[in-house]
């Protein structure tokens, strides 16, 4: 049996309209609405019919849904949850997919009390936004860490793990400040790093904005991917995850001096050994098929 059976997606870009193209692939019975503050991402959502109905406000979307889901930037989760706090009916189940869980988990608790909110983070995606952008294999083989708070209600949780294994994820259950730790480093400090070396790049003054585009090959191309991602999406991510990035960060411009000094001082052994070991980390990366570049790594490096 399917975990539910009308399901609302709050929040049609990237991951709700990758969501809403997954359940009408895997659960195509399950009655699907849709929901988005922007009316053009709305009349997108509804020319490419991505879900049954598009409502017009949040509260007449959620009206009859069993799992209301929240995908809105962390930053606009309290307003939309107010927004339709008066309409959630009695029984539904309220789970979202925010990069950053505590304050998330805190301010849907605020707002909805007494409602049965178990958050989740498909650990998936791209540096694109947007209804147009999603795809329904995005959660294919992709970890979905769900943050129960405390007490939860067991079937509750085991519905929406089973929900997102029909969409392809594999679950994992994390605290919510253990998670916020793991993703600081692992997703939101790469992205910082990312964001702070083009902006470098941009504004030095002897290279010039031309020859920056026209030699970015390889590392700096890599780079520019990731920071092309959405601002509203990041600028919220930081803002809510702000001890976890603040202590990882630290940590790394300790380490980033402990470099300067080995390029400084000419130890290349020092060098030698770190490129070493973060090689091995990639390769291991690659073995547990986390990586789309997987099978070229190999070709290339085997
Ligand atoms: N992009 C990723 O790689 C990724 C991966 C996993 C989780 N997430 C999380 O998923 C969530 C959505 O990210 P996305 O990449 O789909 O962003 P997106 O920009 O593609 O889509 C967000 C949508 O939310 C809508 N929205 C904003 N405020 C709203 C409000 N108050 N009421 C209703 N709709 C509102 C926007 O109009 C937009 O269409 C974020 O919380 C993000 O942290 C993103
Ligand atoms: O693949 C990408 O482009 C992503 O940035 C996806 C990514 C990540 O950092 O891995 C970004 C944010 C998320 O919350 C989850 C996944």
């Amino acid at each position: 049996m399917l975990p539910f059976a009308r399901v609302t997606i709050l929040g049609l870009g990237l991951i709700g309209s990758s969501i809403a193209r997954g359940v009408l692939q895997a659960m195509p019975t399950v009655r699907l609405t849709g929901y988005d503050a922007d009316p053009a991402v709305r009349a997108t959502a509804d020319r490419l019919e991505l879900c049954h109905d598009i409502a017009d406000t949040a509260g007449s979307a959620v009206i009859d849904a069993d799992l209301v889901i929240l995908c809105v930037p962390v930053g606009a989760m309290a307003a939309v949850a107010a927004e339709f706090a008066a309409d959630l009916p009695a029984e539904a189940i309220v789970s979202d997919v925010g990069s950053s869980k505590t304050e998330v988990a805190r301010v849907l608790a605020e707002a909805l009390p007494g409602a049965t909110v178990i958050p989740a983070h498909p650990v998936a995606g791209t540096e694109r936004s947007g209804p147009e952008a999603g795809f329904a294999t995005l959660f294919n083989h992709r970890w979905c860490i769900v943050t129960p708070p405390e007490g939860a209600d067991p079937a509750a949780v085991e519905r929406i793990a089973d929900f997102w294994r029909r969409l392809g994820a594999q679950i994992e259950f994390m605290a919510p400040d253990h998670h916020d730790r793991v993703l600081a480093i692992t997703s939101h400090l790469p992205h910082l790093i990312a964001y702070t070396i083009v902006g470098t790049a941009s504004d030095l003054e002897e290279v010039t904005q031309s020859e920056v585009i026209k030699y970015s090959a390889g590392g700096f191309r890599d780079f520019t991917r990731i920071a092309a991602s959405d601002p509203t999406m990041w600028r919220d991510v930081f803002l809510t995850n702000r001890e976890a990035v603040l202590d990882m960060l630290q940590r790394f411009s300790e380490d980033l001096s402990a470099l300067q000094r080995a390029i400084r001082w000419g130890k290349g052994d020092e060098l030698f050994d770190l490129f070493t070991r973060t090689r091995a980390v990639r390769r291991s990366i690659v073995e547990q098929g986390q990586d789309d570049d997987a099978a070229d790594f190999g070709r290339a490096h085997d």
